[in-house]
């Protein structure tokens, strides 16, 4: 705890990134290398749906919190800077990025998401995209994960209270144990094209995190520690 870095230096971000693409709008998409990566580093990302933004701040206040020399993981905060900025589940061409993945299962058409979490039904339309991958937001994290190869993700989201992983793995079980939340094998409902549909076709092992409905105010305080321990995870020896 003492070699985190006090709150009055946690305002500015200072960790190197490098930019992997560009987004449909022209935003360039960034990834945050690990200073203290390996053999075994994984990716951590966040905001593949732009409207989820209590893991996006989490994620950035965790990477300002924790010397970032001690980061032994890649990070992304924003797979959707244009959803970020335009307040959408979708990208700026209206697209569900994950429904976009070129996994085996992709579907052409539509894709349906809840309005917030009162919500009995997913009636809210969203497209899949023109086709596998069609989207630059979509092609850039794949080759990127090409490229650097990490050894798993963990890529959060809100709000459905659980940690999503069918194989139940060891960072799974730890990352419940650190949140508090379940691990379960399936959020309940099926996501063709989706980015851990993508992953399990890999055969690269995908967390997906999903926090509960929480403001960024609340999730900053209740997710911090978790958020700075998956920094700089290891499997155990
Ligand atoms: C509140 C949000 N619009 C919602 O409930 N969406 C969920 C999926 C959550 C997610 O993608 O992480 C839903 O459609 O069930
Ligand atoms: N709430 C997320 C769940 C993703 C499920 C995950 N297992 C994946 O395949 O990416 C969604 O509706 O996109
Ligand atoms: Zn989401």
């Amino acid at each position: 705890m003492s070699s985190y870095h006090p709150r009055p230096l946690r305002g500015k971000l200072d960790a190197v990134w490098q930019q992997y693409g560009q987004s449909v709008l022209g935003t360039p998409l960034l990834w945050f290398p690990a200073p203290a990566a390996d053999a075994e580093s994984g990716l951590i990302i966040a905001g593949t749906h732009g409207d989820e933004n209590a893991a996006i701040a989490t994620l950035s206040g965790a990477m300002r919190t924790l010397p970032d020399a001690l980061r032994r993981h890649h990070v992304i905060l924003a797979v959707n800077p244009d959803g970020c900025q335009l307040g959408l589940r979708a990208n700026a061409n209206g697209v569900d990025l994950n429904r976009n993945f070129p996994a085996a299962n992709w579907q052409s058409g539509d894709t349906v998401y809840r309005w917030n979490s009162e919500a009995d039904e997913r009636d809210v339309v969203l497209s899949t995209g023109s086709g596998p991958s069609s989207e630059p937001e979509t092609r850039a994290l794949c080759q990127l994960i090409h490229q650097i190869k990490p050894s798993w993700v963990v890529s959060w989201h809100e709000p459905l209270a659980c940690i999503d992983d069918p194989h139940h793995s060891e960072l799974a079980q730890w990352l419940a144990q650190q949140t508090a939340l379940p691990v379960v094998s399936s959020v309940g409902y099926a996501t063709p094209g989706s980015f851990g549909s993508w992953c399990d076709d890999l055969g690269l092992l995908c967390i997906t995190a999903e926090m509960p409905p929480i403001s960024v105010d609340e999730a900053t305080e209740v997710y911090l520690e978790a958020m700075i321990n998956l920094l700089r995870w290891q499997p155990a020896a």
